[in-house]
């Protein structure tokens, strides 16, 4: 009874805040993984996905809608009709993939110039990282061009889309960004 009355207060004090999340990076990257283990704290098995998936995700008082689209190359040309009204970016990329951290790099920047991308923030998920040869965050950091940008505001969290590490701390980031933002 007691939490129930507390949890009713809580969500009269302190409503949820809404925020529109768009996440987008190559092909096998992680996100669909990352979006269902935050969604269902659990690994689901994936296909490529063709078109997006769509989940909310209540942390604490903020309520992400995650967008999350497709990466092939055939198919990012879609990218562009979810960038409307996203308030913050998740960029995520495969540490493990070494080979493709500059077309990731390229991907990412044509995306931060496109201008009816006008996100406010952006999140990297630096994700793979129980693989042994996965490149760290300050690799990953340095490869995507971060270092030389200072809008929009970003951060790199390093993560592993299969166990869940890190990904609160990425989610806990947004969200205090795009609360000082508003
Ligand atoms: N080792 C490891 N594998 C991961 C991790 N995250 C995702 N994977 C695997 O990477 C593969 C691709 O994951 P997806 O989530 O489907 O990738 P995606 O970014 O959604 O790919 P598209 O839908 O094609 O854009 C799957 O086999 C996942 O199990 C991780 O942190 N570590
Ligand atoms: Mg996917």
């Amino acid at each position: 009874m007691g939490q129930v009355v507390a949890k009713l207060l809580s969500s009269i004090l302190w409503p949820s805040k809404q925020l529109a999340i768009l996440m987008l990076g190559l092909d096998n990257a992680g996100k669909t993984t990352l979006l269902y283990k935050l969604k269902l704290g659990e690994k689901v098995i994936t296909v490529p996905t063709i078109g997006f998936n769509v989940e909310s995700i209540q942390y604490r008082n903020v309520n992400f809608t995650v967008w999350d689209v497709g990466g092939q190359d055939k198919i990012r040309p879609l990218w562009k009709y979810y960038f409307d009204n996203a308030q913050g970016l998740i960029f995520v990329v495969d540490s493990n993939d070494r080979e493709r951290l500059l077309e990731a790099r390229d991907e990412l920047q044509r995306l931060l110039a496109e201008p009816d991308l006008r996100v406010a923030k952006v999140l990297v998920f630096a994700n793979k990282q129980d693989l042994p040869y996965a490149a760290n965050v300050a690799e990953v950091t340095n490869k995507l061009g971060l270092l030389a940008m200072r809008e929009p505001q970003w951060f790199v969290q390093g993560c592993c889309g299969t166990t869940g590490e890190g990904l609160h701390e990425g989610l806990e980031w947004l969200a205090a960004a795009l609360r000082d933002a508003s």
